[in-house]
């Protein structure tokens, strides 16, 4: 927790807005919940804003230090709903319970934060997406412009860490989509800048500011190593990242504050480097639609199509497998293994093993989270049945396993359940526990003898008054005696008048009536202390025993979260397995020289959209490009479908690059670092870009960053400006594109100048989408086919979007006006022709001695000194 010194003096408030204020110093950021009795209050300023956003009123009662007490509340059993409504806000809640005894000091009992719920380091079930993560990350802005990155679920099992170049930093918080990010109070304001930046292009991100001093390198290995129980960090490869180890010394610092404790589950450590994946661009992901539509819903996309995994863990891993696939084959080598094992019926069976397995995973819990509660001490009763469940399917799911390739074998050997975890599970808790443990019923009858006997007590009470009454009758000989109980007087034996000769010595009186006497025994005396208390002192001890089975399972987290990712990684294989055989996909193959060769490809989201509305097959194309091919130019007319044939190569190419099968009857594949996409056009007025500004943005990142293996699809560039200048550039863009970068590109485009280019450029071929007249109509056949496209039917194309006749007449003549006109000027220009070479400046005195210098190992003094030379030096 935070150790702030609280100097300010809350002498003049009540005591318990002193406590209250006390408690508050130590979240001034955050909304503070503070518990009375059976509400959560809020005061103050975390009142009016809580009142604001979760419209609900706000109230005035008393006053402390003169002021008058400004408050609001919530429910104490509906707090994951205002929790839920708030985190999605992007606010952060402090939860402060009683901890203390009511009455047992002089003053307001003792509370305090139990833990703090924020948007990157959610827990509770309800307030997390089944399918999705909720993820937390640091960044780092280090020496040498180098950004740290550290990052984590606190319901997962990981701890991953990166370096990036500074210019990288939007990039990779892309493609790792936080919920929250973490930085510290002393960056420069053009980074935070570029924070906030990157909050609006990408996830609508909570960023939370963190002092200074929990970035500290030092500080984070020793926290790492300590994490990871291991001497040195050099098993993890995660040595010597000095940025990234202070990014998680604040991510450890600020995850335990927020939990309340050490999260005992993180276990496995994953260093990510820059090049090891196949870059992604956050374009890249909106382009292809791979998670949101460009609508930003969440369906139809690539990840809507191919997620039907039976569990919310593999829905998880199959998400982070698509975002980041690698560039090294070998796992996904090893994923299209084990799919054809799942999908080869064993002698003497009809039954495929991915079906018969996804139906065991069915209805399977979250192992994953249910472990990661554990750890965090905040499982549920019912979680923890679910859990005895699953460990029991996982028995049944590993002879079902075919073991020969060698993933399934690993998943496997991690499917034996921790021993004795089940029968720990089953001994104490009830089959069907109630939700929370406060509300009792949750500890398996049997499994201890002090809490059988309070149940049996609180349960039997009226069996045991009975028993007793016939006993005592017998004994006393008065056989109108009465045991009874009455909530004023307790249990007492009742005795007429006429009979109070017979009354035992061991009788005390407890009261006279006019027509009797009542009496209490010992025996019934501490029968009635037993049963008074029973219900609450058996509550008492489910609540000791549940901690105590909590800390007996402590031990079984680390198995429970290798088991958990045995499960989620079956489970996202048998889906690849399934989607393949329902959506009548294919093996993709691996080559080392570099190739994109696809036949009978399809776009698969468009391919079940038309399927879904009956609205016709799919056109399969084919492309094949190689050192020889490319680059595509791709004409033809709007709505051909030229937009859908380059989408879909790039999706084929990372399906098969996460080790999926792919929609195509067969594909070939080279190697592949990185797929750029620059399609469309929107304006980016949060970041004041406009469409123009933005598509050059974009493409001139495309044209520094892509390489010889990289997929770029250019779609329709330069048509954001005028004829001359757009088709200028995009002349410009090609030529670079194909003499320099070199990289496999499809080049959409409309500028018919531009199917000259492959004449002049030998990777570069035409392509055209087919489409024929039909009348004054235009029917699409969407067929890719060689060859320069030979008209672009824009008109027709705007006359069945229903444009009025007139303004179709109106364009036609226009048209052909335009056609004559620009036949007779034609073919004067050399579009590709490439510019005069511009003569490398000679290096000055002062851009020498400037590299000379290393800013890093220099005093202040020593910089100012190099400073003035360098000012003389330019003199
Ligand atoms: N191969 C295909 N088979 C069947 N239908 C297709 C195919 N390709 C595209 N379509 C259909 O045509 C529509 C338009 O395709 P697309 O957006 O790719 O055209 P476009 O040539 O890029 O158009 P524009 O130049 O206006 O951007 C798609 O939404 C889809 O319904």
């Amino acid at each position: 927790m935070d150790q702030r010194v609280v100097s300010a003096d809350f002498s003049q408030h009540t005591p318990m807005m002193a406590q209250y204020l006390r408690l508050k110093a130590d979240h001034p950021d955050t909304l503070l919940f503070y518990r009375m009795g059976d509400f959560y209050e809020l005061f103050w300023g975390d009142a009016e804003k809580a009142a604001r956003l979760l419209d609900i009123t706000l109230t005035q009662r008393g006053q402390s230090a003169g002021q008058p007490v400004v408050m609001c509340g919530v429910p104490f059993h509906a707090v994951d709903t205002y929790l839920g409504r708030l985190i999605k806000l992007g606010e952060s809640v402090a939860i402060c319970e009683q901890v203390g005894e009511v009455g047992a000091s002089k003053g307001p009992v003792e509370r305090k934060v139990m833990r703090v719920v924020t948007p990157g380091t959610l827990t509770d079930s309800e307030l997390l997406n089944d399918r999705s993560e909720s993820l937390l990350l640091s960044v780092h802005a280090g020496a040498r412009n180098f950004v740290g990155l550290a990052w984590l679920s606190v319901t997962g099992a990981d701890l991953h860490l990166a370096e990036c170049p500074s210019d990288a930093l939007e990039a990779w918080i892309g493609r790792i989509a936080p919920s929250e990010v973490l930085y510290s109070a002393e960056v420069t304001p053009a980074f935070e800048n570029r924070l906030k930046a990157a909050r609006g292009a990408t996830s609508p991100f909570t960023l939370s500011i963190r002092p200074a001093w929990q970035f500290d390198g030092a500080l984070g290995e020793r926290k790492l190593s300590e994490q990871l129980a291991s001497a040195s960090l050099a098993a993890w490869n995660a040595e010597g990242l000095a940025n990234a180890h202070a990014a998680a010394s604040a991510l450890l610092g600020y995850a335990e504050h927020t939990q309340g404790r050490a999260l005992t589950h993180l276990q496995r450590l994953v260093v990510e480097r820059d090049g090891e994946l196949i870059e992604l661009p956050p374009t890249t992901r909106r382009n292809l639609e791979l998670v949101q539509t460009l609508r930003g819903e969440d369906s139809p996309t690539m990840f809507s199509l191919l997620d039907t995994c039976m569990t919310g863990m593999g829905s998880r891993l199959l998400k982070r497998w698509l975002l980041a696939p690698r560039r090294d084959r070998s796992e996904a080598q090893a994923r299209l293994e084990a799919i054809a094992a799942l999908q080869a019926t064993p002698a003497g069976s009809t039954a495929l093993p991915w079906r018969t397995l996804r139906e065991q995973l069915k209805h399977t819990s979250d192992v994953e989270r249910i472990a990661a509660r554990i750890a965090l001490r905040q499982v549920r009763p019912r979680e923890l049945v679910a859990l005895r469940l699953a460990l029991a399917k996982t028995g049944q799911l590993a002879p079902g396993l075919p073991a020969f390739a060698s993933l399934l074998a690993r998943i496997c050997s991690d499917f034996a359940a921790p021993p004795g975890c089940a029968e720990a599970l089953v001994s104490a808790i009830k089959p069907d526990p109630s939700a929370l443990v406060r509300d009792g019923g949750v500890i398996a009858t049997g499994h201890d003898a002090d809490l059988d006997e309070l149940r049996a007590i609180s349960d039997n009470c009226d069996d045991f008054l009975l028993k007793l009454e016939v006993e005592e009758r017998e004994r006393t000989g008065i056989s109108n005696l009465r045991v009874q109980f009455n909530r004023v007087h307790g249990f007492y034996i009742e005795v007429t008048q006429s009979m109070l000769a017979k009354v035992p010595d061991n009788y005390r009186r407890r009261q006279t009536l006019k027509n009797a006497e009542r009496f209490i025994t010992p025996e019934l005396k501490a029968f009635e202390d037993k049963a008074l208390s029973a219900q609450d002192r058996a509550l008492a001890r489910e609540k000791f025993l549940y901690e105590q089975l909590l800390d007996e399972l402590q031990a079984h987290v680390p198995a429970l979260t290798r088991l958990a990712s045995a499960l989620a990684t079956l489970d996202a294989l048998c889906t690849l397995a399934e989607r393949a055989h329902t959506l009548n996909w294919r093996a993709p193959s691996f080559v080392a020289h570099p190739c994109i060769e696809i036949t009978g490809g399809r776009h698969p989201v468009v391919e079940a959209r038309l399927a879904e509305k009956s609205a016709g097959n799919f056109i399969a194309n084919d492309t094949k490009m190689g050192p020889q091919q490319r680059m595509q130019v791709i004409t033809g007319p709007n709505m051909g479908g030229k937009s859908t044939y380059m989408r879909q190569v790039a999706i084929i190419v990372l399906l098969a690059s996460i080790g999926s099968h792919v929609p195509a009857t067969a594909c070939r594949l080279g190697p592949i670092d990185a797929i750029h996409t620059r399609i469309g056009a929107a304006d980016d007025l949060a970041n004041a870009q406009s469409t123009f500004m933005l598509e050059m943005t974009e493409a001139a990142q495309i044209l520094h960053g892509a390489s010889a293996q990289s997929l770029v699809l250019m779609d329709e560039i330069g048509r954001g400006t005028s004829t001359f200048d757009g088709l200028a550039l995009a002349a410009g863009i090609a030529a670079q594109l194909h003499d320099r970068t070199k990289a496999f590109t499809l080049f959409a485009t409309h500028y018919f100048e531009l199917t000259e280019f492959p004449a002049t450029h030998h990777a570069a071929v035409n392509m055209h989408v087919s489409a024929t007249e039909s009348g004054r109509d235009i029917v699409f056949l969407h067929e890719m086919q060689p060859g320069p496209a030979s008209k672009s039917y824009g008109i027709q194309v705007a006359r069945l979007a229903g444009m009025p006749a007139a303004v179709v007449n109106h364009a036609r003549q226009a048209l052909e006006a335009l056609e004559a006109q620009q036949t007779q000027t034609r073919a004067q220009v050399d579009l590709f022709a490439p510019p005069p070479a511009v003569e490398a400046p000679a290096i000055s005195a002062v851009e020498s001695a400037l590299a000379a210098l290393d800013p890093d190992a220099m005093s202040p003094r020593e910089a100012l000194e190099a400073l003035y030379s360098l000012k003389r030096l330019n003199a």
